[in-house]
């Protein structure tokens, strides 16, 4: 649906795009997955030829990607991270004039309309005015607006940033069910849980590059990591430090603020191994977590930084 190769986009000195390279699949929902100012909005704006780009090729739908692609852009529905709606006119009045930019047929867009505030649960607030909706509910209004129409194609830029839980939650199940209904979407998002709930298939990007690409699964594969093992404990002397850092699958360990941090590759009974080690050297100690790679640890070990810095 989408192949993006070798894109470059510069502002000024700085490389936003450094041969982004993408494959998007009808069906999927693709996540864009990177820290702030690594380059996610710019693709996007690439992609929907509203930003010029320096090198590479973009197309949408098996043709190339241009500002007068109408025929590519009617089928595309597009959720920005800023919301943009007009204060001047009610709910429903906004779904209808951004619908109507697709859809010329009245009966057809009141229809179309009625579906989209009912799918965002807008249906009783129709009549107001957006200044009188929470955050939450505007983000909602701003989905409608982009998906009223009903695109093959639906891109959405950050939409649950600064979001309560509750919009968040009643937006990330839309977008699953605008998917079930046919939609490809392509998601992005610095929060990793949101793309690890929501995402068939994610690329990991910073620096405006593609770090890796893959279903989460196969993501957490690519890396060492396969546990990591947490405990408070108090005063560990140098010498248990070095004894726990030569037992079996451990790789890295660190002590700081008397939290004791192990990642493992892999194996099995680990987290029973430490804890009798600890019980048999009578050292006393608080909360213990096991986890299993994250998002995160994926983005860690191929950066050296943390997703959330
Ligand atoms: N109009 C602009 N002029 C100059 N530099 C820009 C402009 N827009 C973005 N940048 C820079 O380009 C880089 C990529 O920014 P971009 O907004 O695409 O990243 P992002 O991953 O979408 O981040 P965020 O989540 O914060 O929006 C950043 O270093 C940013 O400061």
């Amino acid at each position: 649906m989408i192949h993006i190769e070798n894109l470059v986009k510069r502002y000024g000195d700085l490389i936003a795009l450094d041969h982004l390279n993408l494959d998007i699949k009808e069906g999927e929902i693709f996540g864009l997955l990177g820290p702030n100012g690594s380059g996610k909005s710019t693709a996007i704006g690439c992609m929907l030829a509203l930003l010029k780009y320096d090198k590479g090729t973009i197309q949408i739908f098996g043709k190339n990607m241009t500002p007068d692609s109408y025929d590519i852009k009617k089928e595309i529905g597009v959720v920005m991270q800023n919301v943009a709606v007009f204060h001047q006119m009610s709910v429903r009045e906004n779904v209808d004039y951004f619908c109507g930019l697709y859809v010329t047929d009245k009966q057809k867009r009141k229809k179309l309309v009625d579906e989209a505030l009912d799918f965002v649960g807008l249906t009783e607030y129709a009549k107001k005015r957006p200044g009188k909706l929470s955050g939450g509910l505007l983000r909602r209004l701003n989905i409608a607006c982009g998906i009223a129409h009903k695109p093959k194609l639906i891109i959405m830029d950050e939409p649950t940033v600064a979001v309560d839980p509750q919009s968040r939650n009643r937006i990330l199940e839309g977008i699953l069910e605008l998917n079930r209904q046919g939609s490809t979407i392509i998601y992005t998002s610095h929060y990793m849980e949101e793309v690890e709930q929501i995402c068939s298939r994610i690329a990991i990007i910073d620096h405006g590059h593609v770090l890796a690409t893959g279903t989460c699964e196969e993501l957490k594969n690519m890396i060492k990591t396969g546990e990591t093992i947490t405990i408070e404990a108090i005063n560990l002397n140098p010498e248990t430090l070095s004894e726990i850092r030569t037992m079996p699958n451990v790789f890295e360990l660190t002590y700081e603020e008397q939290v004791l941090k192990i990642r493992l590759s892999g194996g099995k009974h680990n987290l029973i191994s430490l804890l009798k080690y600890l019980g048999d050297h009578n050292i006393s100690f608080g909360r213990v977590f096991s986890e299993l790679p994250t998002l995160n640890d994926v983005f860690l070990e191929i950066t050296g930084k943390e997703l959330r810095d």
